[in-house]
């Protein structure tokens, strides 16, 4: 048996939806830098669940379908006070919300390609209300209903402030969902099409995926990197800080790739919105400090800031609790995990790698008595 540890370079599947080669990113053939200048999120959400871009009434109808469905069911706002929120993390708050979404869905367990379609819209429309209700509740404040005539992201932040969004704020937010909606076979992304491969619904594989990227290696990197960021404070400590832990050979947050050897085309997309909105915030330092920690990883260690370095300081600049980073994320992937799914069940075949033991070989069973 050969053992690919952390099944690098293995390809477990064929995907229409996203590929990325020779460094180049792109969504159903479209390069990311082309999306990140001219698409909306909800562009995007059509493109990879059709393969195509939206005409203007395909796209009209998709935003109507999402806002109409953007309302959470009064039995999820209520389960928020049913454990300790004020200790839990949002990503477990958000993966136990998504599962508990399922039992209210009378079709959760249909298979069915239409049905299978609109349970991915119920599901990316109220994203954006689980994450901020959770956020209201646990600082005591009021959930928010979401507002017909606003967009997806403009919703998002309507609903965590209260306040209609300023319109930096708008496409700050509407850009990063588009930057972060797909990435080919990644952790969550594979765990949801492994979950769904056992003909298991669309919830489980969303639940499971939720799970995978909560992890700080993965889309969890974001509120880990603004915890760097804090813990540095100053431009003067960036130095020693990032020497010590390369010294201490401690990962640095927002650093490295599986995939990408020269950089992730999304950093700079970030880099940029994180120059403009620490400025706007009369916050350069966060910037400043990313640069500098991005001038020495590059040079000393030749690994190049992924997509979670930047955005963690253009979410602080919004406003954005730190912990609620990782689930902004989540809000934007479920899109791709969505594709994923929908294209799973279009061609499945269960996922079932196998292991080589490395345990000890033949044993016979010892009665309890005479164990030692
Ligand atoms: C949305 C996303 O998921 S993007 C990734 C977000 N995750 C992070 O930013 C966490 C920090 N980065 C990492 O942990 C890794 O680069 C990963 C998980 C992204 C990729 O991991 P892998 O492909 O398995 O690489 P692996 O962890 O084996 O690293 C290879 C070598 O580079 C080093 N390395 C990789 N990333 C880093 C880093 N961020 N800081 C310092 N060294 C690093 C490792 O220590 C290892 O060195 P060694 O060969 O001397 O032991
Ligand atoms: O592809 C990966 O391994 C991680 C990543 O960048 C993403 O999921 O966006």
């Amino acid at each position: 048996m050969t053992v690919t540890r952390g099944l690098e370079g293995v390809v477990a599947t064929t995907s229409s939806i996203s590929s990325i080669i020779d460094d180049t990113l792109t969504y159903v053939g479209y390069d990311i830098d082309d999306l990140a200048k001219n698409a909306s999120f909800e562009e995007v959400i059509y493109l990879l669940w059709h393969r195509k871009l939206p005409n203007a009434e395909q796209l009209a109808e998709l935003k109507q379908q999402l806002s109409e469905n953007a309302a959470l069911p009064p039995e999820v706002i209520e389960h928020f006070n049913m454990y300790p929120i004020q200790k839990v993390h949002p990503m477990a708050a958000l993966r136990s919300a998504v599962s508990l979404l399922g039992l209210y869905d009378d079709e959760a367990d249909v298979m069915d390609t239409e049905v299978n379609y609109r349970k991915a819209i119920r599901l990316q429309a109220k994203m954006p209300a689980i994450v901020t209700t959770f956020a209201r509740v646990r600082k005591g404040l009021e959930p928010i209903a979401p507002k017909q005539d606003l967009s997806y992201a403009a919703n998002f932040l309507y609903m965590l402030t209260g306040k209609e969004p300023e319109k930096i704020a708008v496409e700050a937010i509407d850009k990063a969902l588009v930057l972060h909606a797909d990435h080919e076979l990644n952790a969550s992304t594979f765990t949801a099409r492994v979950c769904v491969a056992t003909l298991s619904d669309i919830y489980s594989g969303v639940t499971a995926a939720i799970g995978a990227l909560k992890g700080p290696l993965h889309g969890g990197a974001n509120e880990a990197v603004m915890k760097m960021l804090t813990e540095i404070g100053t431009i003067e400590n960036v130095e020693p800080y990032i020497h010590g832990k390369l010294e201490n050979k401690e990962k640095i947050m927002g650093f490295g790739h599986r995939v990408y050897r020269k950089g992730d085309p999304r950093a700079k997309h970030l880099k940029e919105m994180s120059k403009k909105l620490t400025e706007l915030t009369g916050e350069p330092h966060w910037y400043d400090m990313s640069v500098k920690i991005e001038s020495i990883v590059t040079g000393e260690k030749k690994l190049p800031p992924n997509v979670d370095f930047f955005s963690a300081s253009v979410y602080h600049s919004l406003g954005v609790d730190h912990d609620l980073m990782t689930p902004i994320f989540a809000v934007s992937r479920v899109s791709g995990w969505l594709a994923h799914i929908l294209e799973q069940y279009e061609n499945n075949r269960l996922i079932r790698p196998r292991a080589e033991y490395t345990g000890p070989g033949m044993q016979k069973y010892i009665p309890i008595e005479q164990r030692g």
